[in-house]
């Protein structure tokens, strides 16, 4: 299949969406952001960025499964006004009816589409043949491995015979190998001239998966959810992660991954909890990456950092971002060096590595700040955490907001800037902030 897309006739037209959902109160979550994207006849398109940049919006979208809240998706340039027709979607979650067996499950979107049942079983055994699952007809999804019920998830979508298939990181469930497998046979029906799936399109946060599979990878960016930017992978199939052009790429989206959606906090007035999130990460997590970075003298280059530690690259970049965030390490391209502060923070004695944390901590991660500087205006040092949940809440959903709660409290608290009491559900100024603001006052 040509990687070229010139004069390709677009099957999908993603024009200026934006997707807001209802948040707390009266505030808008606006997760997608003026996105505008086209998916050709020919091509394979990779949707890649980190976790709430609102890839899987964007892909439901597509699908017709949610509406923007404004611009529109056309689909054979014929506005959508409910379920894309042309589209087969494939889930991490696999989604099988459990009381359905194989075949009944592979048929399901036949019977929506009104398909008499001698075409339905037909047409069910062939896509069960053709993607490997022959002799499984009559089994119940639980008698199957993790593999086989993405296999049925692959079946039910390509019996439909669908202009463009849609995948939701459909291999990130799997263990390594199957995932490869299936990869791999997915590749070789996606080269076969009659197939009839016109285009694929995968959303996924696995950097080396998009290298594998797509022509062309669109990177997303968070806070909200926007397109980066594009990078087009002109390689041969089958394709080899370990050719130097291979590693190119993945270098080119590394960078494009961890040059920062202003995660990077600086000290300014612009930076906020709402517009920079805390990356989601233990202290524990960040001093060990400080320390391997250390005891690479000083320099790493992290796609091969995480190949070292049997990672995929993607794992690593909530960690590279704490530390960036915090000024331990300084990131350019896929290369990361640790600064003097990170050096410092690593050797000092426990009680000198704390006072750096805080310092850094509080000037330069935004809800810590925020914290601390609530809990010193506060009466007695002391605020619960639903004000701090509320605030949160205007900008992120529940589950991010409770992973930013968290991270702040671990954060807080190794750097005893303050501490978090269960019982009366405080967050409660530590004693050396608290000396420090009486001394201000
Ligand atoms: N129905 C919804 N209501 C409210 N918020 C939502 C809804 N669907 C998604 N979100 C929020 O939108 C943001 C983007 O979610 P989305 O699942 O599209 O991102 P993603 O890039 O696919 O992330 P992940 O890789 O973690 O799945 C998240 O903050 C999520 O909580």
């Amino acid at each position: 299949m040509s990687t070229t897309i010139n004069n390709r006739a677009a099957i999908v037209e993603v024009d200026h969406i934006s997707k807001s959902f209802p948040g707390k109160g009266n505030v808008e979550l606006t997760v997608l952001d003026d996105v505008t994207f086209t998916l050709h006849e020919g091509e394979v398109v990779a949707l890649l960025g980190k976790s709430g940049s609102g890839k899987s919006t964007l892909l439901r979208t597509i699908a017709g499964l949610i509406a923007p809240t404004t611009g529109e998706v056309r689909y054979r340039g014929k506005q959508l006004r409910g379920a894309n027709p042309g589209v087969g979607m494939v889930f991490q979650s696999f989604a099988l009816m459990p009381w359905l067996t194989v075949q009944a499950n592979v048929e399901l979107g036949l019977r929506a589409q009104g398909v008499g049942e001698d075409e339905r079983r037909r047409r069910a055994l062939e896509a069960i043949d053709l993607i490997g699952l022959d002799g499984f007809e009559s089994a119940y999804p639980k008698e199957l491995s993790g593999g086989m019920r993405q296999r049925v998830g692959f079946a039910r979508a390509l019996v439909l015979q669908p202009d463009a298939l849609l995948m939701d990181e459909p291999f990130s469930a799997l263990d390594v190998l199957t995932a490869e497998n299936l990869r791999n046979e997915l590749m070789s029906l996606w080269a076969q001239p009659d197939f009839p799936t016109k285009a694929i399109c995968v959303v996924t946060h696995n950097i080396e998966e998009a290298v594998l599979l797509a022509d062309r990878v669109v990177v997303l960016g968070a806070n909200p959810g926007h397109i980066k930017a594009e990078v087009p992978v002109h390689l041969p199939r089958p394709r080899d992660r370990r050719s130097p052009s291979f590693d190119q790429i993945v270098q080119q989206l590394y960078s494009l991954l961890t040059g920062q959606d202003g995660v990077a906090a600086t000290t300014t007035a612009q930076t906020g909890p709402l517009t920079h999130p805390l990356p989601s990460v233990s202290v524990g997590g960040l001093a060990g990456l400080v320390e391997i970075v250390y005891a690479h003298n000083g320099q790493t280059d992290l796609p091969d950092l995480a190949d070292e530690l049997s990672f995929e690259v993607d794992d690593l970049l909530p960690l590279v971002d704490a530390a960036v965030m915090l000024g331990f390490l300084d990131v350019e391209g896929a290369q990361a060096f640790l600064t003097d502060t990170g050096r410092e923070w690593f050797t000092a004695d426990i009680l000198r590595s704390k006072e750096i944390f805080a310092v850094q901590a509080r000037e330069r991660a935004p809800l810590v700040r925020t914290i601390v500087h609530a809990l010193e205006n506060s009466d007695n040092g002391a605020l619960r955490d639903d004000f701090f949940r509320d605030l949160l809440r205007r900008g992120f959903s529940a589950e991010d907001t409770e992973r930013q709660l968290d991270s702040a409290i671990d954060w807080g608290r190794y750097g005893e800037l303050f501490d978090y009491d269960a019982d009366s559900r405080e967050l409660v100024l530590g004693d050396v902030a608290a000396a420090a603001a009486a001394l201000l006052n």
